[in-house]
This record gives structure tokens, sequence and C-alpha cells, in this order.
């Protein structure tokens, strides 16, 4: 299993500076670290920059955008980074401008569910914007926000720009905000990766998708398995039906008539069936606060 971390965080908060210093602690502690990243093309992150000889795998995130394409795109690198390297963690920096649940995503398709072991969400909150939130457009100050809301761990960045009294109403502000992420105050990002493991360590509850299935973590994700055919359309009335809490879907699922399943989507409302020429195993991943009991329940069939 590849450790995944995913670091999330307003634009401009510090998440390079934090990748940074974590690549350079991954490797004082002999592993092999890999960098997935929204802006850049797959290119190697300068060894200047990185304070080592080695470079490091790095291959581009697509788009934080959570459309299928973009998705598919990032599915692919991830394999890729799997298959061309040796690689023990792999750190996935999103854009400042992305959901963290769109980058959630990708990472919880059901291509790596033996695989890939998430560890959780790492955000940068910058301090200083926190103070001056409300200067911010609604929208963005929502993406600032839900940023903030679902990491499972919060670095408190540019802890260097407050006052003391600043910083502790900032710390007891993002506290309540966010009960269950610990909190670190940091200036430059500078914290450890050992703390990071220790700390997201301590919060998962089963040795295997810790965020799936932590009580206390804000996000959870659930495998559907779908053992016969569905009608779509009632298939999509569930869907409809389903709470706004459930933020995403995406997997095979079966449709009476064809003879693969589909490869479903579902995202912010809209959902997107695309036929399959491979015959995919039939199981949905559902990313969502409160899934824990959600299930397919197939229309009772009638008597003849
Ligand atoms: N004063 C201060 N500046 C910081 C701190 N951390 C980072 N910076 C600066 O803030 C700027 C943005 O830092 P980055 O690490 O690039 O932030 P980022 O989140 O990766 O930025 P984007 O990729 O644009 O989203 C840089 O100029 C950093 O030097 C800090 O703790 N204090």
């Amino acid at each position: 299993m590849t450790d995944v971390y995913l670091l999330s965080g307003f634009l401009g908060s510090g998440k390079t500076s934090l990748l940074v210093n974590l690549i350079q602690h991954i490797r004082e502690q002999g592993l092999k670290p890999a960098v997935l990243m929204n802006e850049f093309g797959a290119i190697s992150i300068d060894s200047d920059t990185v304070g080592d000889s080695k470079d490091v795998p790095l291959k581009e995130l697509l788009n934080g955008c959570i459309c299928c394409t973009g998705s598919e795109k990032t599915e692919a690198q991830l394999q890729g980074l799997l298959e061309e390297y040796e690689v023990d963690v792999i750190l996935i920096e999103t854009t400042g401008a992305a959901h963290p649940v769109e980058a959630l995503d990708a990472v919880y398709s059901p291509l790596f569910a033996d695989r890939l072991d998430v560890k959780g969400i790492v955000t940068v909150a910058d301090a200083k914007r926190w103070i001056e939130r409300h200067t911010m457009s609604p929208q963005i100050r929502a993406l600032f926000m839900e940023q903030i809301k679902h990491a499972h761990l919060l670095v408190l960045n540019k802890t260097d720009l407050l006052t003391e009294s600043q910083l502790a109403t900032v710390s007891m502000e993002l506290a309540n905000f966010n009960e269950n992420a610990p909190i670190i105050q940091t200036s430059n990002a500078q914290v450890s990766f050992a703390y990071i493991e220790e700390t997201l360590q301590k919060l998962q509850h089963l040795p295997t998708k810790p965020i799936i299935s932590g009580k206390n973590l804000p996000l959870s994700s659930k495998l559907i398995v779908l053992e016969k055919p569905v009608q779509k359309e009632h298939f999509e009335q569930w869907v409809k039906a389903l709470p706004d809490t459930v933020y995403r879907m995406k997997g095979y699922v079966p449709v009476e008539g064809a003879s693969h399943p589909f490869l479903f989507q579902y995202a912010y409302g809209m959902v997107n069936w695309l036929p399959e020429y491979v015959k995919m195993d039939p199981s949905l991943v559902v990313i969502g606060e409160g899934i824990k009991d959600l299930e397919y329940v197939y229309p009772s069939s009638k008597q003849s």
C-alpha cells in the first residue's frame, strides 16, 4: 500500500512550502515520496528546492474539477506514478481553488481501492486570511471555509504575521469551526512529516480506509456493490432523493438490458452515464457526510 496525503488550502496559504518541507522529511526517513500537483506539468521538482540530490517523481493533476474528464486523467496520473516508480508516500497538492472533496474523488477510485492508503486531508490555513475572511466574496470565502472544514489536520500558517492575542483568537475560532481537526501553528509551514503521520494515525479507527471509517472525521466514503442490474430510471430517482451531503458518486453500475456495467458519475446534482466496453466489477464509491447506512434499494419485484 502507498500512503497518500492530500495537501489542501487556499491560494497562497503555504501548501508548496509545506510540500517542500515534507519531501525532505520523508526522504530523511528513508522513504520515497512522489508528488501529484495541479498546476504544473510532469516535471521533476528542482533538487535545489527540495534540498536533496535526487529528483522526486512528479505528475500533473490536470485540474481540480470534478468533471469526468478531469478525474479520469487524475486517475491515469496516479496509476502512472504507481506503475512507473517505487513510491512509499504520495503527496497530492491540490490547487488553492479546489474543494478537498474533489481531490479525494480520484484517490477513492475503485481502481486504487487496494493500492492506496489515504491518510487524510492536511489543510494549510492562512492565519491572516482567516482574520480578513470577511473581505472575501461570499463564494470564495465559502471555498476557503470548506477547505478548513474538511481538514483532518489543520496547519495554521503565517502565524508570524499575527500578534499573540490575534493568534489565540484565530486558534479558538478554528477549533470551534472544525472540532475534529488538531491544529498546529506554523511559520513557513514548518511541521515535521513525523508529526503529521502520527497525528493522522491517531485519528484512524480501522486498519484500512481511515477516512472512510473514522467516525470523528467529517467526510466518509462508502463502497456499494450492486449485485444485479438496476433500472436506470429508478436508480436516478434514488440518486435525486439523496441528501445534499452526498458530494460525489462514481463507479460501475450494471443496467438492465446492457451487457456491461456503465461508468456512472454523480457530482453536484448531475449524473453522467458512459458505456464501458470492458466488463468492470459493479461497485459504486460514494463520498459524503453521514452516509454510513446509505444503500441502494431495488424496487420490489412484481408478482406474476
Ligand atoms: N510571512 C509568511 N509568509 C509565508 C509563510 N508561509 C508561506 N509564506 C509565503 O507565502 C507565499 C505563498 O506560499 P506558497 O507555499 O507558495 O503557497 P501555496 O499555498 O503553495 O500557493 P499557491 O500554489 O499559489 O496556492 C510565498 O511567498 C511564501 O514565501 C509564513 O508562514 N509567513
